[in-house]
């Protein structure tokens, strides 16, 4: 019998289970098995996005699953992502079909905005022009949100949100939204804790999702030297006191500082160990010890769009 996972409750009544599996660089011959072993371990909530490439190999397992009764479509928090060639808003019903024809489900729990920033629609994912700089298209994302909104009522998304946006621009769709967004996925970790942003969002009724607790060690960019997050001495030195792996405080980081967590693994004992974190807490005093890390470390920083009049991460504030 498998712990169940506690949930957070959204501000449209909803819930989402605090913890889930990634599936961004899940390569499409592994993300099957991955995913029948979460479900099997107990996940209950998918982390997918169209751009990942993997969504139909999802699909199997979460298929998979429910024909041998492991679970119903409804024990389930599916998420996906609205890629940047697709916020017009003409286009945003037809990506977020073909995610759920991918993925084989009827609705999703929660669509997310993957990023702000829009790039040209002409058909690939990463539009380039002969330099090979990303093509960009002036699409606001409010315009995309509203797009979005009426997915709700129709009941293809049980929940709307956004991924990777500033304070100001979540503060603007917020001025503009009629369905308020439930979530901000964000790079999120030690290095990088978010605090400002959480407060933001916090007083807005906005949850935050962590990506990249574990320092994201397999992102395609990452260069021998940089630090990584999980060989840090002082992460190590607190998990060897509490006998727990770096994996699992850095996991439990999140949780105790409000946040949904999705970490990613195709390793089904990592899985395992990932999840095997409900039964214990870390104190107030370690918490604010890793929050003492933060040195604005981010690792996902989209070099590529940069100069994007919507970049989240260019003149930022937070
Ligand atoms: N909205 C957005 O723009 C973004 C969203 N995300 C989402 O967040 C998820 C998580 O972030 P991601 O960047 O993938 O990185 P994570 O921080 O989750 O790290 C994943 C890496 O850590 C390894 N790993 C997992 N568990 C352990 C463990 N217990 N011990 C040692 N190594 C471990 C994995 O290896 P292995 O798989 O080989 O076991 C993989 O290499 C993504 O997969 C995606 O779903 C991520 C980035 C951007
Ligand atoms: C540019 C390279 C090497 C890979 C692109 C990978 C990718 C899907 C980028 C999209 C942005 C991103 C990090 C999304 C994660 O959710």
């Amino acid at each position: 019998m498998s712990t169940s996972v506690p949930s957070v409750d959204f501000n449209n009544e909803l819930k989402c289970p605090i913890l889930g599996l990634g599936t961004w660089k899940s390569k499409p011959g592994e993300v099957t098995q991955a995913v029948k072993d979460a479900i099997d371990i107990g996940y209950r909530h998918i982390d997918c996005a169209y751009v990942y490439g993997n969504e139909k190999e999802v699909g199997e397992a979460i298929t998979s699953k429910i024909k041998e009764g492991v679970v119903t479509r409804e024990d389930l928090f599916i998420t996906s992502k609205l890629w940047n060639t697709f916020h017009r808003p003409d286009l945003v019903r037809g990506a977020l079909q073909e995610t759920l024809d991918n993925l084989n489900v009827q609705y999703l729990d929660l669509y997310l905005i993957h990023w702000p920033q829009a790039y040209k629609e002409d058909g690939s994912l990463f539009p380039t022009d002969q330099s090979g700089k990303i093509q960009f298209s002036d699409v606001d994302y409010v315009d995309t949100w509203k797009a979005m909104e009426p997915l709700v009522k129709e009941g293809l998304v049980k929940s709307i949100g956004v991924s990777n946006f500033n304070s100001k621009q979540l503060e603007r769709l917020l001025q503009h939204a009629t369905v308020k967004p439930v979530v901000n996925q964000v790079e999120c970790h030690p290095y990088l804790n978010q605090k400002r942003l959480k407060e933001f969002c916090e007083a807005r009724g906005v949850k935050i999702t962590a990506y990249s607790p574990l320092g994201s060690p397999d992102r395609p960019w990452a260069k021998p030297d940089d630090p990584q997050l999980m060989e840090d001495p002082k992460l190590k030195a607190i998990a060897d006191r509490l006998g727990k792996t770096v994996a699992q405080v850095l996991i439990r980081y999140q949780i105790d500082s409000g946040n949904i967590v999705i970490p990613k693994s195709v390793t089904r004992s990592r899985i395992a160990s990932n999840f095997d974190v409900l039964d214990f807490k870390l104190s107030r005093e370690d918490v604010a010890l890793i929050d003492s890390f933060d040195c604005g470390g981010r690792l996902v920083p989209m070099t590529a769009s940069l100069g994007h009049k919507h970049h989240p991460f260019e003149n930022e504030e937070f």
